[in-house]
């Protein structure tokens, strides 16, 4: 198998996992996982699709620059810039985006400060945080309309080989070095932003 197709074989199962959470509303969600460094390759999902289908057009290679790399007549994800921004930037494997309702609530009511901080949470040791008062912070960015001015103020929280970011209203990219990595960030935010939302409705009936 080549490389390529092993980390389509990636990609593929962690879309079907996502999948059967209902993770793909609408068509919403793209997900990407590396193939080369040198020249930098990457497989990133098809635009619009019916993300809980499965096909052998679900993926397509793109570069550095998000453009496709083979005679296609598949269009790479509206959102691929911003993929581009974690494997430009950083020793990343894979990202992943989801729309959730949790996350969009999150985003909203924490969107005007900017972030989430969690703590105090067996989780958080997730995201490699292994002290008992590690703290995990996701910033929150406004939902820009043009890709290319939402993915520069993307790119300027992607600084680690791991990571998460709110896009206000919109969802969540994480990416990890891998695509064990990233997803683990992904089902752990989702855990966080669920239990947040379940606490605060709770103390509000108290
Ligand atoms: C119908 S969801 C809105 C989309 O513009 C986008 O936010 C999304 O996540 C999916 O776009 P896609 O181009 O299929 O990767
Ligand atoms: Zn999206």
């Amino acid at each position: 198998m080549s490389l390529k197709e092993s980390r389509w074989e990636e990609l593929a199962d962690i879309k079907r996992v996502l999948a059967k959470r209902d993770w793909f509303p609408g068509t919403s969600g793209n997900l990407a996982i590396k193939v080369d460094q040198q020249p930098l390759t990457f497989l990133v999902t098809a635009s619009g699709k019916d993300k809980t289908k499965e096909s052998n057009e679900d993926f397509l290679l793109v570069d550095k620059d998000g453009k496709p790399v083979e005679n296609t007549h598949l269009k790479p994800s509206a959102e691929t810039l911003l993929h581009v921004e974690v494997y430009n930037k950083t020793n990343a494997g894979c990202s992943l985006h989801v729309h959730t309702i949790d996350n969009n609530v999150i985003s909203e009511l924490y969107g005007d400060k900017g972030r989430i901080t969690f703590k105090g949470q067996e989780i958080i040791k997730a995201y490699g945080l292994w002290e008992e008062d590690a703290e995990f912070t996701i910033p929150i960015i406004h939902n820009h309309a043009y890709i290319p001015k939402l993915a520069a103020e993307f790119g300027e929280y992607v600084k680690e080989d791991a990571g998460a970011v709110l896009i206000r209203n919109h969802g969540i990219t994480v990416w990890g070095r891998n695509a064990l990595e990233a997803k683990k960030y992904l089902e752990a935010s989702e855990f966080l932003f669920s239990y947040h939302l379940k606490l605060l409705a709770y103390q509000s009936i108290k």
